[in-house]
């Protein structure tokens, strides 16, 4: 691995949201950034608020106030930026992301607008983007954020998609079966996944109202979710070979994924387990359950682990998997951080542990 880049200095547009704010908590921490990091706010007049103003939780007793700076390429490149972190809205992402590259700063980017290929089934589709053709060349180059599977690419990245929450939980726990082969094309995936309402973000709607949401579980986005795609794209897999349909749990943060599978051949309990060790080898923020026991959202909420467990039927074919994260830590700022780990050349877990 490459050694550290001398004092790297990384900087977060949309610190008032739920994943901004986990990144400052992060990156506040991180023993590896010696330089402080930035924080920026929307562009326009300079509102005077300090990262406490926004996240209080934020609050310490060092005395330092970070300010909340008006979001500005000229103070970006000013401060020799080398990552900025955009944790916005897929559309500002997308008018962002190609502006910073453009000025020699590379991206790691939250949202949607850069994860996938196969633009049809993106966040993005139906956006207009100021310069198509540059726009179209930097989503073919950016990478898929998700580092146990693309390590190497990621730390040569110059703009990295993070992976979506519910993508991130599905992702990790079918990628050992479908490297195996082990996925059988004829049948179809099942991923009932439920996620905590952070995920929708910090703007109130009437699905995450508290009168919706309190004491309620519902599906939403059956046959139409975004993160689709990403389980396509990533682990090559047919349209109708997988069905995810995710749910609103009433708890702030978490996913929990319960994914339905067929084998192509029997195996046993012991053979899954050692293909899942030997996929997972070295990799600190996958921790596998041995069957009978099963991954639960308390073990792993302001954690950035993904835990995955299973439960194989006598039969040998049909496959339980769970798998559970922080929709704000694996499955938004701390993988984002562990992105930031290896294209700085720090070690993969540094700051998440
Ligand atoms: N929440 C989650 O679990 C996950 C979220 N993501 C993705 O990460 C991104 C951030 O999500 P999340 O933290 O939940 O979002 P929030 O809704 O909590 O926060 C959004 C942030 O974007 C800022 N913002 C909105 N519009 C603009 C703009 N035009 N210019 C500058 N800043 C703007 C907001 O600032 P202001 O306070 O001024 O409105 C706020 O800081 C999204 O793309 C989301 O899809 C990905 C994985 C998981
Ligand atoms: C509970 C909830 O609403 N979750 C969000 C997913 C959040 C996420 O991972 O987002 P992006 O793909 O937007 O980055 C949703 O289903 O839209």
């Amino acid at each position: 691995m490459a050694s550290p880049q001398q004092s790297p200095r990384v900087a977060v547009a949309g610190v008032s949201g739920y994943s901004g704010g986990e990144l400052a908590r992060l990156l506040l921490n991180h023993p590896g950034l010696t330089t402080r990091p930035m924080f920026f706010g929307r562009a326009g007049e300079a509102t005077g608020q300090v990262l406490t103003d926004l996240q209080p939780q934020l609050a310490t007793t060092d005395g330092i106030a970070d300010p909340i700076l008006p979001f500005s390429w000229d103070t970006l490149v000013a401060n020799k930026i080398d990552i900025l972190f955009l944790a916005l809205p897929h559309e500002q992402s997308r008018e962002w992301a190609p502006e910073a590259i453009r000025r020699g700063i590379r991206v790691i980017d939250l949202s949607g607008a850069w994860r996938l290929k196969e633009k049809k089934n993106s966040a993005v589709y139906n956006l207009t983007d100021a310069d198509p053709a540059a726009a179209d060349a930097l989503e073919t180059e950016a990478v898929f954020g998700a580092p146990e599977l693309h390590a190497e690419a990621i730390a040569k990245a110059r703009l990295l998609a993070n992976p979506g929450c519910y993508s991130t939980s599905m992702i990790l726990a079918l990628a050992p079966l479908a490297k195996a082969g082990l996925l059988d094309p004829k049948e179809l995936i099942v991923c009932d996944a439920k996620s905590g309402v952070s995920g929708a973000g910090k703007a109130a709607t009437a699905k995450t109202h508290f009168m919706y949401a309190a004491d309620n579980l519902s599906a939403y986005n059956v046959f139409g979710h975004r993160h689709t795609g990403e389980l396509l794209e990533q682990l090559h897999l047919s349209e109708d070979q997988i069905q995810f349909t995710p749910h609103l749990l009433p708890i702030p943060r978490g996913i929990l994924s319960t994914i339905y599978v067929r084998l192509t051949q029997p195996t046993t309990p012991e053979a899954i387990t050692k293909l899942f060790a030997d996929f997972y080898a070295g990799k600190r923020m996958v921790r596998l359950h041995q069957t009978p026991n099963l991954p639960q959202i308390q073990h792993v909420v302001r954690t950035n682990y993904c835990d995955i467990g299973f439960h194989l039927h006598k039969n040998g074919t049909r496959l339980l998997l769970v798998s559970c994260l922080d929709n704000l830590l694996k499955g938004a700022a701390g993988q984002a951080v562990q992105n930031m780990n290896l294209m700085l050349g720090f070690a993969e877990q540094d700051g998440l542990l």
